[in-house]
């Protein structure tokens, strides 16, 4: 397939001695980019969600990593800082632990900088090959839905569900493209309708209320997800409101694919009930764009991910294989342990 027609965002770029991160808090007003030098910077920019999606947070605190080396600081206290950044994208775990054992084999910042190099490039081919395999399921002439944003802003490049839909829209397989807005933050309606808008792929916006309705339709045979953290027995955490997208597709037979490459897969978390889910503040529900839009006084609930039991995905795609019916033992068979 055509990647450079279909996949032109770079949202984390390591400049030699500094990150270069694309502000997605300002998309699709203003592309703005924020350079950082110290690890400092970079725990910020996860914290505040500068930089976002589950394998791009885990690339950029991998280049943290380097930035802490370069500047001489301690190691220790930089992987802790930026491990403590988000609670629920095992990625981020996974790409401090991969820094964390190069440091204890001795490697010095040039060093370090070849493994978080070889983590981004390794999340592109992840993400091109989750594409061809999930594209593979999805009948010619289908509608597809996807949640939040998980296209190239959101990872090396290509993105996960985004990037399986560009490869069935590229494949003649999708026909029809819907995103859900994803309220509070709007990274559907802000982020993925940008990325969609630039390959040139028609789609069209939903507010989140109206997925079921659209389902009942006939006009979508998928909802397509990325995951934050996929358990033992292939429970799913990802952005809030997805849960309920997984319900409305079994009870209308719509088919559920999660998408996430294996540094997404944590084997030592048994179920969904052992993920943190992380908490933000209520303000980002009582204010739109800076301006409260609620009664002073009222107070909000801001829970930002959900967990889809395993029960009700039909098909979680990895550049290691399709796992259809998720379950502890088919899970195991994939990854291990
Ligand atoms: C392929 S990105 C996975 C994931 O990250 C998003 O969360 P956030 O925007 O809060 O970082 C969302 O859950 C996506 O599905």
């Amino acid at each position: 397939m055509d990647y450079d027609r279909y996949d032109r965002v770079r949202a984390v770029q390591w400049q030699g001695d500094h990150l270069r991160l694309l502000d997605q808090r300002l998309l699709p007003r203003e592309e703005r980019w924020i350079d950082c030098s110290h690890a400092a910077e970079v725990t910020r920019a996860i914290r505040d969600l500068v930089v976002r999606g589950a394998p791009a947070i885990g690339i950029a605190a991998a280049w943290g990593v380097v930035l802490a080396a370069q500047q001489g600081e301690a190691l220790d206290p930089a992987l802790a800082m930026l491990r403590a950044a988000r609670p629920t994208a095992v990625n981020l775990m996974w790409a401090l632990d991969r820094m964390k054992s190069r440091i204890a084999a001795g490697a010095d910042a040039a060093a370090l900088a070849v493994e978080a190099q070889a983590i981004q490039d390794e999340d592109l081919a992840a993400n091109r090959h989750m594409g061809e395999l999930g594209a593979a399921l999805i009948a010619p002439g289908s509608g597809v839905l996807t949640h939040c944003n998980t296209g190239s802003l959101a990872t090396a490049g290509f993105g996960t569900a985004l990037g399986v839909i560009r490869a069935g829209v590229a494949g003649g397989r999708i026909d029809r493209v819907y995103a859900g807005e994803t309220r509070p933050w709007q990274q559907g309606a802000r982020l993925t309708m940008y990325e969609l808008v630039r390959d040139g792929i028609p789609a069209r916006l939903i507010a989140d209320s109206a997925a079921a309705h659209l389902m009942k339709s006939g006009e979508v045979q998928w909802v397509i997800v990325g995951a934050d953290r996929i358990a033992a027995n292939g429970d799913t955490a990802n952005k809030i409101g997805t849960y309920q997208l997984a319900i409305a597709a079994r009870h209308h037979g719509v088919k559920f694919m999660v998408v996430a490459p294996s540094s997404t897969v944590d084997m030592a978390t048994p179920d969904g009930e052992a993920i943190e889910i992380e908490m933000r503040d209520p303000a980002e529900l009582l204010a739109t764009a800076g301006q409260r839009t609620v009664v002073e006084g009222a107070e909000a609930w801001n829970p930002v991910f959900d967990v889809t039991p395993a029960g009700l995905i039909d098909a979680i795609v990895t550049e290691r294989g399709v796992i259809e019916h998720p379950n502890a033992l088919a899970m195991q068979a994939v990854f291990g342990r």
